[in-house]
């Protein structure tokens, strides 16, 4: 039995890895995301769920400053990683983006070999020193992300000649390679068949122990089934967050319960 006094106990579970407060995004004079604030806990998963068009993907953008790349954008509020201001002059995106990583929608692998395309990240960013030690983060990279044993004899073939899962998870080992502290993954099951999207399920569940993930998703169970924490997006506004749990049995907003229960969305 843990003699740690309850608070205490509670504090280290939920030790905080992302603290965004009173984040505004604008695409020109479209306010897409309005005034939101979220702690997003360390290695877990916390799912981004909600209605088409509220603001998902744009707020996750934010996290690694994928949004800085569109013209019209405007980001405003605090983001912190760590405490570290991430919209400070002084960060440079390349390097948060390696500390940030993204997976996407659908499997993006470069028409390069699969050892090249998990090679990719940490020859640009000097990782290693010499081949051997490329060739184990390569494998270890691949290992982490459940595709190793499809491809050990096959690092030479084109990424683009796997089936979609198998792309997805080399996308996830790319990710990986350059030792990212979060993942950010923007539905990256929606265009997965239910065989390659289990194993995509179970390898997230895996990465939690080290990572932590931040995942956009349309598919309430995928978000019941991989996620500890859940915030419920509607027209731009954050409307609910807690335990996944809590979120699915017990919403606190009418809006939360209306989308749970599928009267909307
Ligand atoms: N590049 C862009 N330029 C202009 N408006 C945009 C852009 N990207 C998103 N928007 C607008 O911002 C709002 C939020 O869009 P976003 O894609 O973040 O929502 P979402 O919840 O991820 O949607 P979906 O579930 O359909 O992917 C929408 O009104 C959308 O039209």
């Amino acid at each position: 039995m843990s003699e740690m006094p309850r608070d205490i106990e509670t504090a280290e579970m939920t030790e905080t890895k992302i603290s965004a407060s009173k984040v505004q995004v604008y695409y020109g004079d479209t306010h897409a995301i309005k005034d939101v604030s979220v702690d997003i806990e360390a290695r877990a998963v916390t799912a981004f769920i909600g209605p088409s068009g509220c603001g998902k993907s744009t707020f996750l953008r934010c996290l690694n400053r994928m949004n800085d790349t569109i013209d019209i954008c405007r980001v405003e509020g605090d983001i912190k990683i760590d405490d570290e201001d991430i919209y400070d002059p002084k960060v440079d995106p390349v390097q948060l983006r390696a500390k940030v990583g993204m997976v996407f929608q659908k499997p993006n692998p470069f028409p390069k070999s699969i050892y090249d395309n998990v090679a990719y990240g940490p020859r640009i960013h000097g990782l290693t020193r010499k081949k051997s030690e490329l060739d184990e983060v390569v494998a270890s990279s691949l290992q982490k992300a459940g595709l190793w044993n499809e491809v050990k004899d096959r690092l030479d073939g084109p990424g683009t000649g796997l089936s979609g899962g198998q792309q997805q998870r080399l996308c996830i080992a790319r990710a990986i390679a350059v030792s990212p502290e979060v993942i950010l993954m923007d539905e990256p099951c929606s265009a997965l068949d239910p065989i390659a999207t289990a194993k995509v399920e179970e390898l997230i569940d895996e990465l939690r122990a080290n990572f932590t993930i931040v995942i956009v998703t349309h598919s309430m169970q995928q978000a019941a089934r991989v996620s500890q924490q859940t915030a419920f997006f509607h027209m731009g506004n954050l409307v609910e967050v807690g335990a996944t749990q809590d979120i699915f049995t017990n919403p606190q907003d009418k809006r939360t319960q209306d989308y749970i229960t599928g009267r909307f969305g």
